[in-house]
């Protein structure tokens, strides 16, 4: 079993008396990297704010390795780096200058050097904070956050603004620190980011944690392994709800989402089939129409974020 690195029990938060966290317990464990998604106002920075003592929560509790925000700067903040949804550095500061003075606070930093070339900001290292552009700003907040190698890395939406290649430095290097023992707790909005990366995915909603596990696990749980495309036709719905498998659908215009176990788009295509040929309950002609113009692939993690919070109608529920 790893260390739990972070424990937050129960927290509840409201802003004039409107409720933005109901009773949201999570756990962070030694080389885990665990992920927070949820709709716009589900409350995702203010928990991330909690965490950094920036916010006092109303009720619950939380702690860093056994130590609360309460402790104050000095011994709690020591404990974690955070790249915050809009921080800043002064403008003349230049980027190694930064990395430097944040190093020096550290008992053993990163290498200002090596973390400046993993975040492929190597050609900034002179140049002024000011001057740089919001994905390099980004960056250098991000070196920023790494530099002390804390137990606990906090993350709002680190990868808004980055191109593909610095997102996957991100990764890389937030891996790395995971690997190294790093417990790391990130938001995004981008359902492909989260799944790749989440050994643990939170979907906060309602000021709740609607949902909570490892992606695979949460797809699977869901009855969401296939999804399939198809134009609409009248009757199609309600005939893809009867198929085994099924266990949602969406209808979007002229666009039918039928979504299923691993099997289902496989078991679609065979009744379409039959269907086709006269032996099924669907006409001939439309099955042969929806074939022409089916898609099928996995289910992803965009899907599962849709059915939980209502856009997909859920067979399930
Ligand atoms: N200082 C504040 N005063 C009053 N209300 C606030 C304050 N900060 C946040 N809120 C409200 O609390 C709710 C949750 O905000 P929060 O920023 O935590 O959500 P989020 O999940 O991070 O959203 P997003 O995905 O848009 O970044 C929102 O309705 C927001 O308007």
């Amino acid at each position: 079993m790893k260390e739990t690195v972070l424990t937050v029990r129960e927290l509840t938060k409201a802003y004039r008396g409107r409720p933005v966290l109901r009773g949201v317990s999570l756990t962070a464990a030694a080389g885990e990297v665990i992920g927070v998604v949820g709709p716009n106002g589900a409350g995702k920075s203010t928990l991330v704010e909690c965490v950094e003592g920036l916010r006092r929560p109303d009720g619950g509790d939380l702690d860093i390795l056994g130590h609360r925000p309460a402790e104050g700067p000095r011994v709690y903040h020591a404990l974690f780096g955070a790249q915050l949804q809009d921080s800043s550095l002064p403008a003349r500061l230049r980027v190694g200058e930064a990395l430097e003075l944040f190093a020096a606070v550290h008992a053993r930093p990163r290498d200002v050097g090596e973390t400046l070339a993993r975040m492929g900001l190597e050609s900034e290292r002179h140049r002024p904070f000011g001057k740089l552009s919001g994905g390099q700003k980004r960056r250098v907040l991000l070196a920023v956050a790494l530099i002390g190698r804390p137990p606990l890395l906090l993350l709002d939406e680190p990868t808004v603004g980055l191109d593909p290649h610095a997102r996957l430095a991100l990764w890389r290097l937030l891996r790395s620190s995971a690997d190294a023992g790093a417990a790391i707790l990130f938001t995004t909005h981008d359902m492909a980011e989260a799944e790749e990366y989440s050994d643990r995915l939170h979907l906060l909603d309602g000021g709740r944690v609607a949902a909570v596990g490892r992606p695979a696990d949460l797809l699977r749980t869901a009855g969401l392994g296939s999804r399939l495309r198809a134009p609409r036709h009248d009757g199609l719905a309600a005939w893809l709800e009867r198929v085994p498998g099924h266990s949602g659908l969406q209808v979007v215009d002229g666009t039918v989402y039928g979504y299923g176990d691993a099997a289902y788009s496989r078991t679609v295509m065979r009744l379409l089939e039959e269907a086709r040929d006269g032996l099924g309950d669907l006409p001939p002609a439309v099955a042969k129409d929806v074939l022409d113009r089916l898609t099928v692939g996995p289910a992803r993690m965009e899907d599962f974020y849709l059915m939980s919070t209502g856009a997909i109608y859920d067979a399930h529920r």
